[in-house]
């Protein structure tokens, strides 16, 4: 995780960017998709345009809307100065999805899909803060990333797993990548006040997030096959 990725200045330019633009009302936050479409299986709930999520995530590679617009151009040319990320990767992050959470609305844990996406993913956390917790399930205690009834809510009867909890303050970059992006769940809980090793944080403004990832165009192969789709007929 890197602090202050973004300058102050640059933040604000990036949410008036996404502010001017339409969002796409989920039932508990809302989403802008750049790229290439994201795929959720919704629920008609009700109000028009507003959906409830109900199941996986995944990518309609087939559905490519554009390169990525001008106004993170900037964000791109950091990522390339990130250690470790080579300087071609910015050609070839190619989807972005900004999610708007208001404040104290988390997400469900879950792995992104390793067929959907590439290895490296970069989340930036803008406006407000969250806490990320990183799970790892024992094995054979993993389950899919669907969830059943009101995806995003919290589950109670969690199986074991070993957490680490990552504190993200806005204009921040956090990097996904190896065992942590292909068999760590990563979740934000649904939290208004969150205890960051005894330090109480109010969660006191809507969170804006850009994650940036590379569409995979075939099977993933990586080393963590009972976390991978594209290898385990169970996910
Ligand atoms: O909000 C974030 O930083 C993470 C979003 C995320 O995990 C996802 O869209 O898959
Ligand atoms: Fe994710």
């Amino acid at each position: 995780m890197v602090e202050e990725f973004v300058t102050a200045a640059e933040e604000q330019e990036l949410l008036a960017a996404v502010d001017s633009r339409p969002w796409k009302s989920l039932a508990k936050r809302r989403v802008q998709h750049y790229g290439y479409e994201f795929l959720y299986e919704f629920n008609f709930i009700s109000a028009p345009h507003r959906y409830q999520l109900t199941k996986t995530r995944n990518v309609d590679s087939k559905q490519f809307l554009g390169e990525l617009p001008a106004f993170v151009s900037t964000v791109l040319e950091k990522i390339t100065s990130y250690p470790g990320v080579k300087k071609c990767t910015i050609r070839l992050i190619d989807q972005l999805t900004v999610n708007e959470y208001p404040c104290g609305v988390g997400l469900s844990p879950h792995i992104d899909t390793h067929s959907a996406f590439e290895e490296m993913i970069f989340s930036l956390s803008l406006a407000g803060p969250c806490i990320m917790e990183f799970r790892k399930y024992r094995n054979g205690s993993w389950r899919a990333p669907s969830v059943a009834k009101g995806a995003d809510e919290d589950i109670s009867q969690e199986p074991e797993c070993i957490r680490k909890a990552i504190f993200l303050p806005p204009r921040s970059m956090l990097l996904m990548s190896g065992e942590g992006r292909y068999a760590w769940h990563h979740y934000i809980p649904h939290h208004k006040i969150d205890d960051v090793g005894g330090q109480v944080i109010k969660r006191n403004s809507r969170r804006v997030s850009f994650t940036f990832r590379k569409v995979r165009m075939g099977p993933c192969d990586c080393e963590y096959k009972q976390f991978c789709d594209s290898q385990n007929k169970k996910c």
